[in-house]
């Protein structure tokens, strides 16, 4: 899965400014209503960024799960056609197993879903597509097993935004990723 097409908010500043406060007063609380075992109830970070499709950009993106707990997904418009979302099992169901339903996604509603069911976007036909996605992360649930490879994660600090994974204290040194999702 790759979206060659897309904004990281953070990078425009509007972490602090909208999306912080957004997960933190709405998006958590229902959550934690919604999705308490995957980790709705103690959401501590996010990756939220714009993706764009068009006819002569990406088309569609193919059926993946997300580097997330919890996702959110806003249709901003603006004006297209097709390019519908689509929703299957979680991602432990063998792929000849899984069933798959399309959504129609209306201009300005937002989709929460569970970052580990597996999901896509159908291609535009025309005009264009663009979404803001927000990722939200678990820090508690992903220290004990990271959610792209299943694996006790091996993490190493990096550069910028981490992938929501924390060290213990002694070791707070800052952001840190899963050394799965660099190889
Ligand atoms: O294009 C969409 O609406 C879906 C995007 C998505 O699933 C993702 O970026 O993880
Ligand atoms: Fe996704």
């Amino acid at each position: 899965m790759c979206v060659q097409y897309q904004v990281l908010l953070n990078e425009l500043g509007l972490d602090e400014s909208f999306i912080t406060p957004l997960r933190e007063k709405y998006l958590h609380p229902l959550a934690s209503i919604l999705y308490p075992d995957w980790g709705g109830g103690c959401l501590d970070s996010h990756k939220a960024f714009v993706v764009q499709y068009s006819v002569d950009k990406d088309l569609d993106l193919s059926s993946h799960y997300d580097n997330s707990e919890v996702t959110l997904n806003v249709s901003l418009g603006k004006e297209f056609t097709d390019g519908n979302l689509y929703f299957s099992d979680m991602r432990e169901v063998p792929s000849g197993e899984r069933r798959y339903a399309e959504v129609e996604h209306t201009i300005g509603h937002g989709i929460l879903h569970r970052g580990q069911q597996v999901h896509g976007a159908l291609p535009v036909t025309s005009g264009e597509r663009w979404n803001l996605i927000i990722w939200m992360r678990a820090s508690s649930i992903r220290n004990k097993q990271c959610p792209m490879c299943n694996k006790v994660p091996q993490l190493v600090e990096t550069m910028g935004e981490g992938d929501g994974f924390t060290m213990t204290k002694k070791e707070d040194r800052g952001e840190t990723v899963d050394v799965c999702t660099l190889i």
